[in-house]
């Protein structure tokens, strides 16, 4: 049949449409949760850098404080000091003093250095040779030699006084740094082993100390190397790609402080999925840094959430089956309620309850084909109009319905009572014929009307007429036995009366 074919055909492509959406929604709510994941992900490193900054802003200020109080000569003191700080504060790679003095001081600066116990002191360029030699200073209006306070290089002699004033990343700063009260950063720089760092500087308010010309004479300053920064961050999760850029200064030579991959490799399934990235400054004052973040998500975490949404989804097949089964069970009730209803408005009088003439007739040709001898009482009720036109038709119904009880109680089980119309009714007796027998049905079935019936606290009397005939000990056919009977009652009726008359 080509019409259950096709609603099954419908109800797959249903379901295949329903799986197909259920994982679209789920891509989409593991979409949704990667993003949250790695924005988490994402603020933690971004905070982490930042507490970093802020402990190297701290860690300056004070060493400038104490600074303040001595003059570069007197590094004997504060090198304990420097060494303390760097021990409290391993992610910093060296403390380091600048001072500004001009070409002709340096000659100047390098004999109190040498008298103060620096006896190889002597300021060099930044820049190193071919052999890691220092090279000779180059001649220019102000310099800035740096002398390391702590951690002291092995080769102290020849690295103390070296000069920045070559240096791209700081040199601009130092020169107007007349101007400037706060600390401030430079852009990455590669150290001269090769690593990655950036530069933390500040000028050093001396007490009492001289001012020669208007610019600040001392800086403080401290260098973090971006491997120290990454030491301390968490472990990222394969397929993470974390990178910091300096954002300060719009021509810096370097931006890139760190760009790392986390370690273990993806699958090139993997590529097939979209990455997320997220960027965001970290906030803080000196130190001008934009955190950028990378993941390439994976199907291992797509996959992870699978089997849950497999069982949600099964079980929501469960359910729409339990639901689909219920509902057909439902159906088939009610279509059996409404086919016994209609079964019981064919055979059955409204009113009373009782069966009705089509059906009384059914059972009495069955009866009369299968030649069981059976009686027929016919019954019509005396001066019922009177009832309906006094108390209304309300208490005629009362009354049928009435009647149709005592009926049916009088008689057996199998008898069947039947309202054949109007006041009438009739009984089918299977089994009964004998004249006796048939005496005794009317006189109990009058007794069985006689008592009054209290209708709204009206006293109701009834009485009806009867006719009994009987198949086929006195009618050859069911239409001669309905004649006979009819007849009788009819007697009995006209008898009634007469002797009401007579009375
Ligand atoms: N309340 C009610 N009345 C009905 C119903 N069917 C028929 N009747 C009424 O029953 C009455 C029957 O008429 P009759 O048999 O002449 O009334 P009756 O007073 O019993 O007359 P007799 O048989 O000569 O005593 C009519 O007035 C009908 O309107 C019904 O379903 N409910």
């Amino acid at each position: 049949m080509p019409k259950p074919l096709k609603s099954k055909r419908f109800i797959y492509l249903a379901w295949l449409a329903l799986l197909l959406l259920s994982y679209s929604l789920y891509t989409l709510f593991w979409w949704q949760n990667q993003h949250i994941l790695h924005t988490q992900k994402h603020n933690q490193i971004a905070q982490q850098i930042a507490q970093l900054q802020a402990q190297a802003d701290t860690v300056l200020e004070s060493f400038a404080a104490f600074q303040s109080r001595l003059t570069l000569t007197q590094d004997k003191t504060i090198r304990p000091f420097a060494e303390l700080l760097l021990k409290r504060n391993p992610h910093i790679y060296c403390l380091q003093t600048v001072q500004r003095v001009t070409h002709s001081e340096v000659a100047g600066l390098e004999r109190t250095m040498r008298a103060a116990g620096y006896r190889g002191f002597q300021v060099h360029d930044f820049d190193y040779d071919k052999t890691r030699k220092s090279l000779p200073l180059k001649v220019s209006a102000v310099h800035f030699p740096i002398v390391f306070m702590a951690p002291l290089p092995r080769e102290a002699e020849q690295v103390l006084g070296l000069d920045v004033n070559a240096v791209h990343f700081l040199s601009p700063q130092l020169q107007n740094s007349g101007q400037q009260v706060k600390g401030w950063s430079t852009g990455p720089f590669r150290l001269i082993e090769g690593d990655i760092a950036y530069g933390l500087t500040i000028p050093v308010y001396q007490l009492g100390g001289q001012n020669p010309d208007s610019s600040w004479p001392l800086y403080a300053g401290l260098v973090i190397k971006a491997k120290d920064i990454i030491a301390k961050l968490q472990d990222f999760p394969p397929g993470w790609q974390v990178r910091m850029e300096y954002i300060g200064v719009a021509n810096a030579a370097q931006v890139e402080l760190f760009n790392v991959r986390a370690a273990g490799s993806l699958a090139w399934l993997d590529r097939l999925l979209p990455q997320i990235e997220i960027a965001s400054p970290i906030a803080s004052d000196s130190q001008p840094f934009k955190l950028y973040t990378q993941q390439q998500l994976r199907w291992q975490s797509w996959l992870g959430m699978v089997p849950l949404m497999m069982a949600a989804f099964l079980l929501l097949v469960l359910l729409l089956a339990l639901r689909w089964q219920y509902s057909e069970r439902l159906r088939r009730i009610t279509v059996q309620r409404h086919k016994n209803q209609l079964h019981r408005w064919a055979t059955q009088d409204r009113l009373t309850r009782c069966a009705n003439r089509q059906n009384f007739d059914q059972r009495m040709s069955i009866a009369s084909q299968s030649e069981t001898p059976f009686t027929l009482v016919y019954l019509d009720l005396d001066y019922f109009k009177p009832i309906n036109d006094q108390y209304g038709h309300l208490a005629g119904d009362a009354v049928l319905l009435e009647v149709a009880q005592r009926l049916r109680r009088t008689v057996r089980s199998q008898d069947l009572v039947a309202r054949w119309g109007g006041d009438e009714f009739a009984i089918l007796v299977l089994g009964l014929s004998d004249q006796e027998r048939c005496a005794a049905l009317r006189q109990a079935l009058l007794d069985a009307l006689a008592p009054p019936f209290i209708w709204q606290a009206q006293t109701l009397t009834l009485s009806a007429s009867i006719g009994i005939a009987s198949y086929p000990a006195e009618a050859q056919s069911v239409s001669e036995l309905l004649q006979l009977a009819d007849q009788r009652m009819y007697r009995h009726k006209v008898a009634t009366r007469n002797r009401e008359v007579e009375i």
